[in-house]
Formats: C-alpha cells, sequence, structure tokens
C-alpha cells in the first residue's frame, strides 16, 4: 500500500511566549490508499490542526506533511493551492458551499480553477453528482436543498477530478442520523475505490466505518502506532 499522505513528526505551535499552545506535538502518521482512518480526542487535542495541516490550509512549525510523496512544506505558495486543488478534497462540517452557484457550478468549481474548459468541468461535475446519488438535484441552488443533500455536494466537490485525498471534518456534525450514515456511506466508498480518507469525528459509531483510528491527547498521538483496529476498539467498548 502507498501512502497518500503522511506525517513525520509534524508539530504545530500557535502563539508566543507564555501564550504558546502546542496544538500539536511530533505526530507521525500515515494514510494509504483504500484507507479511511478516523481521528478521535477530546476537544483542543489538536484534530482539526492535524486535518489543516494536512490540506496545506496550514503549514507546521516542525516537521513534513507529505501528499502522494510530495513535501508540502517545501513547495510555494501557488503550487501548494495547486496540490489542493488536484489532490487534496475537503468536507467541512457546515458544507462551505457558495449560495450563489448551483450544485453543479460548486462542484466544477475546483476544476475550474484549474483551468479546466466549463464543458468539461461541468460534465465531470455532474458525473459526480450522480455518483452520490443527487444527480436530478444538479441545477438547484444549495438553499433549497436539505443539509443531507448539501453535504453530498460537498462530497461530490471533495472528490471530483479523482483526488486521492479526502479530509472530513465532522462530515456527519449537522445531519439527522440517516443523512450521517448515507455520508459515511460514500466516504468509505471513494476509500473502497482507492482515495485515501481521513476523517475526524466524536462519534465511536462513526469511526467503525474506518480502518482504524488514531487517537490524540493534548496533541500527541496516544496509541503510538497509530493503528487501533477499529475492531478492537468495539471489542474494549462490548466489554465495558
Ligand atoms: N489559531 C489558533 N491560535 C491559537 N490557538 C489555537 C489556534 N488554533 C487552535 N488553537 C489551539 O490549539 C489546540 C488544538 O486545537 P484544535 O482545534 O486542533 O483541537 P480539536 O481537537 O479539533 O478541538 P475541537 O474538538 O474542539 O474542534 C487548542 O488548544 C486550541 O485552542
Amino acid at each position: 500500500m502507498s501512502a497518500v499522505l503522511e506525517l513525520d513528526r509534524v508539530s504545530r505551535v500557535h502563539g508566543e511566549g507564555d501564550l504558546q499552545v502546542h496544538a500539536l506535538r511530533a505526530v507521525s502518521f500515515a494514510a494509504h490508499a483504500g484507507e479511511l482512518v478516523a481521528v478521535m480526542g477530546p476537544s483542543g487535542s489538536g484534530k482539526s490542526t492535524l486535518l489543516t495541516l494536512s490540506g496545506g490550509l496550514d503549514t507546521p512549525t516542525d516537521g513534513a506533511v507529505r501528499v502522494e510523496g510530495s513535501d508540502l512544506g517545501a513547495m510555494g505558495a501557488k503550487e501548494r493551492a495547486r496540490m489542493r486543488r488536484t489532490s487534496i478534497g475537503y468536507v467541512f462540517q457546515d458544507f462551505n458551499l457558495v449560495p450563489a452557484l448551483t450544485a453543479v457550478e460548486n462542484v466544477a468549481l475546483p476544476l475550474e480553477l484549474d483551468g479546466v474548459r466549463t464543458r468539461a468541468a461541468r460534465a465531470a461535475a455532474r458525473t459526480a453528482l450522480e455518483e452520490v446519488g443527487i444527480g436530478e438535484l444538479a441545477d438547484r441552488f444549495p438553499d433549497l436543498m436539505s443539509g443531507g443533500q448539501q453535504q453530498r455536494v460537498a462530497i461530490a466537490r471533495a472528490v471530483v477530478g479523482e483526488r486521492r485525498l479526502i479530509l472530513a471534518d465532522e462530515p456527519t456534525g449537522a445531519l439527522d442520523t440517516e443523512s450521517g450514515e448515507d455520508v459515511l456511506r460514500l466516504l468509505r466508498a471513494r476509500c473502497d475505490a482507492g482515495a485515501a480518507g481521513v476523517m475526524v469525528t466524536h462519534e465511536a459509531r462513526h469511526a467503525a466505518w474506518a480502518d482504524r483510528v488514531v487517537f490524540l491527547r493534548d496533541g500527541v498521538v496516544v496509541d503510538d502506532s497509530g493503528a487501533t483496529p477499529v475492531d478492537a476498539l468495539l471489542d474494549q467498548g462490548a466489554h465495558r
């Protein structure tokens, strides 16, 4: 298995002097093609920081983040932005769709920003929307869709153009149980199709969709192997 995402002793310190916060301390872990990794931990443990660093939205104070073998820190801003558009899909808790654009326009946006011609970008976006089961809503604006439908649009946008790394920050947070399960099923399917996924979640039953769980506490990976199999997590729960 090849690592799509690698964090090599990554640290992130916010602020200076007495106000310093160590959001992550020398965290190492990898996500491989075909794998969905759940990240769990208490509030403030560094989960969102891990995700934003993995997506090149923030840069580490120390250590390296590699996506498909390329060190994000060694890239210029333009190159990193391009990497984000072509290789990395980000799914946010609150969807982050552009309200003035229809579903298909939202999904096509990263491709068009990357120079793909409008017609080809829209065609790829329609296919992505069909894959997530809402092809018939392609021309609808986000505010006329349910939360679950909007999150499907966000997932289509995250995976369009064959992106290999999908990062999801509590992607089911704003959804009812059924829509949340649908979203997890979609993420799982994309990973089964060859993407690597990293998903922050608070809920063990959502983590059960992952292949393994990385636990963070105070910016440190608690299980040093970073490889707690989900079954073991559930077994422990069963014995409680
Ligand atoms: N821009 C920032 N400036 C200062 N401190 C920050 C900043 N971003 C995060 N932190 C701090 O870094 C630590 C880790 O934050 P992070 O948001 O990664 O945690 P989290 O596990 O995602 O928390 P939650 O579950 O509440 O979202 C926290 O102590 C937080 O207050």
